[in-house]
């Protein structure tokens, strides 16, 4: 048997994905949708709040496209906060408008095929930052779930660690030269979701997302070993913008 990746976890993560009724929210009076605007807003400013204590953190974004209006992704201490965050959220008067189109649930994971031997990552602030992040107030947002292929040849789970490591580098490399223009996010969610693991992009310019994965697919562990489920993309909201895009 290859020698399995060890893996640091951190946050819980649920990306909650919603689309708005708007035959409903059209025919809802002024004072229903206010009241419901409310409610929203309330939530989001619960959940900075969250944040702010370093609880949690949450990113609002709307979605382009027809498989989502808008999104959540929340990152939390337990699968139980997740759960009741959903519950809470599916309570709200405004909940009523929307209806659920898709979601994950993962958790923040760095694996060690990178790691500096011989050293306790859980002694570095850098990697507890990492595990327990505030997510990035960026522009866009991108996300899909992906798989490493186990395949004939092509099975990353038969491969020694050392050549996992090797094609690891390359990859982190090629990740490393989008500094500044794009933050991942890797969650894993064997045994919690349908693939392996979550992908979520932040970038102030969405052409770096497709510059970075079309870069990735030329290089071997995305060549050979990954495949991917559906994308999402999409753009900030705060309090503001998404009181914008339910403006009637
Ligand atoms: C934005 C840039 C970026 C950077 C800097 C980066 C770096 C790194 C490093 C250093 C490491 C290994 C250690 C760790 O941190 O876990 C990883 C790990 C991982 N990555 Fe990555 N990745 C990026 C970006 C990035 C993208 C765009 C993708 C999707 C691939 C594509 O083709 O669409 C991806 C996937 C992953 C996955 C699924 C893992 C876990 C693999 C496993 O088998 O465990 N990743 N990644």
């Amino acid at each position: 048997m290859s020698e399995a990746a060890q893996t640091l976890e951190g946050w819980y993560a649920l990306h909650d994905f919603r689309s708005i009724d708007w035959t409903a929210w059209r025919l809802a009076d002024e004072s229903e949708r206010s009241r419901a605007l409310d409610e929203l807003q309330s939530f989001l400013q619960q959940w900075s709040t969250v944040e702010e204590n370093k609880e949690g953190s949450t990113a609002v974004y709307s979605i382009v496209g027809q498989k989502a209006d808008f999104m959540f992704m929340h990152l939390r201490e337990t699968l139980e906060d997740l759960n009741a965050i959903e519950t809470a959220f599916n309570k709200t008067s405004f909940a009523s408008f929307t209806y659920p189109v898709h979601s994950y649930v993962s958790i923040v994971e760095l694996s060690n095929y990178m790691a500096a031997p011989g050293s306790d990552p859980m002694q570095n602030p850098d990697i507890i930052a990492r595990l327990k992040p505030t997510l990035p107030k960026a522009s866009h947002i991108c996300f899909y779930p992906m798989n490493k292929r186990r395949d004939g040849q092509d099975n990353w789970y038969m491969l020694s660690m050392d050549e996992r490591k090797t094609m690891m580098r390359s990859h982190g490399m090629i990740g490393r030269s989008y500094a500044g223009k794009v933050k991942q996010i890797i969650t894993g969610s064997v045994g919690f979701d349908n693939w392996e693991w979550g992908v979520t992009l932040f970038a102030d310019d969405a052409l770096q997302f497709k510059k970075l994965i079309y870069e990735m697919r030329f290089d071997e562990v995305s060549a050979r070993f990954a495949d991917f489920g559906d994308f999402y993309i999409g753009n900030f909201l705060n309090g503001e913008k998404f009181a914008e895009l339910l403006a009637i």
